[in-house]
């Protein structure tokens, strides 16, 4: 497909921070591809965004964590070249401690926090790389920084998609195709229900909107952040943690272990 329009895939797109995504990005000039697997509700923020701003808006009804239907995104990913933006942000949460948690449930998650997200950038990557522009917003969780006992899965799936996008900004440091982690604190979203901890027990103050977190992300993608976390009053603070992990780096790996190892 070749048009002049520019094109947003936002998955997860049914509600919470995905429906805030849509809007705003058709806000900026995009035209969209909704990703969830309730085609209702993709239908209905369709139809708002269409009648509220003109842009075209597909949906795609597809189960992230199933193989046949993850495999229309990727092909509409690679094929139509005017996908600009792929926004992963379809993610699920659970939170119980390891040892009482389902095997196959953490299995789900892990499918859809880590292996969906890993294949449509995979799909998405050399069409923007050969185009020569666009953005992959990875949306992960401050819960990667955090790390809680009931967290062990959820908080793994989400530093994989920190650290997976921090070594995709590197292997892109000479495209100008971008690659952002977003990592939210508690939203205000259907995420937590049913997902064994109660939003309710936050105070407020810890808890911030979806349109506040998209506003703040997508900000924080205009002043060029490659990582943002949209409560973070100091960038200086996330630039002090990077800064601490890269001085360990020269030392990881010697062929001598360290002194306090050896008799
Ligand atoms: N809410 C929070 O406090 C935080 C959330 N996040 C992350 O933000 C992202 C969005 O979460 P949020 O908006 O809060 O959650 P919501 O539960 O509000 O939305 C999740 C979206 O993902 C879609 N989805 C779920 N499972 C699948 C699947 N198997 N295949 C395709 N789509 C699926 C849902 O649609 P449908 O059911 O129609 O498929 C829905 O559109 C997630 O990655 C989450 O981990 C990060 C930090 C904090
Ligand atoms: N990031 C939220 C969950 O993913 C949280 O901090 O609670």
């Amino acid at each position: 497909m070749t048009t002049q329009n520019k094109t947003a895939v936002v998955t997860g797109a049914s509600a919470g921070l995905g429906a805030a995504y849509a809007q705003r990005l058709a806000d900026r000039g995009y035209d969209l591809v909704l990703v969830a697997r309730n085609a209702a509700r993709l239908e209905t923020l369709a139809a708002d965004i269409r009648g509220r701003t003109g842009r075209a808006v597909d949906i795609v009804a597809a189960d992230l964590t199933d193989a046949a239907q993850i495999s229309v995104v990727e092909e509409r990913l690679r094929t139509d070249e005017s996908v600009e933006i792929l926004v992963n942000n379809a993610g699920g949460g659970l939170f119980t401690p390891l040892a009482v948690s389902d095997a196959a449930a953490s299995e789900a998650l892990i499918n859809l926090n880590v292996t969906s997200l890993t294949r449509l950038t995979t799909a998405v990557l050399p069409g923007l790389t050969a185009r020569g522009r666009g953005t992959v917003v990875n949306v992960s969780s401050a819960l990667a920084l955090n790390i809680l006992p009931v967290s062990a899965v959820y908080s793994g799936t989400k530093s994989y998609v920190l650290t997976f996008s921090q070594a995709l900004q590197q292997e892109l440091a000479e495209s100008p195709v971008v690659v952002q982690a977003v990592l939210p604190g508690a939203v205000r979203t259907e995420f937590w229900d049913g997902s064994g901890a109660d939003l309710g027990a936050f105070p407020d103050e810890w808890i911030m909107s979806a349109d506040d977190v998209v506003d703040a992300a997508l900000a924080g993608l205009d002043a060029g952040e490659l990582v943002t976390i949209p409560s973070l009053p100091q960038i200086s603070d996330w630039e002090s943690f990077e800064k601490a992990r890269q001085t360990l780096v020269p030392n990881l790996s010697l062929k001598a272990p360290a002194d306090r190892y050896r008799g």
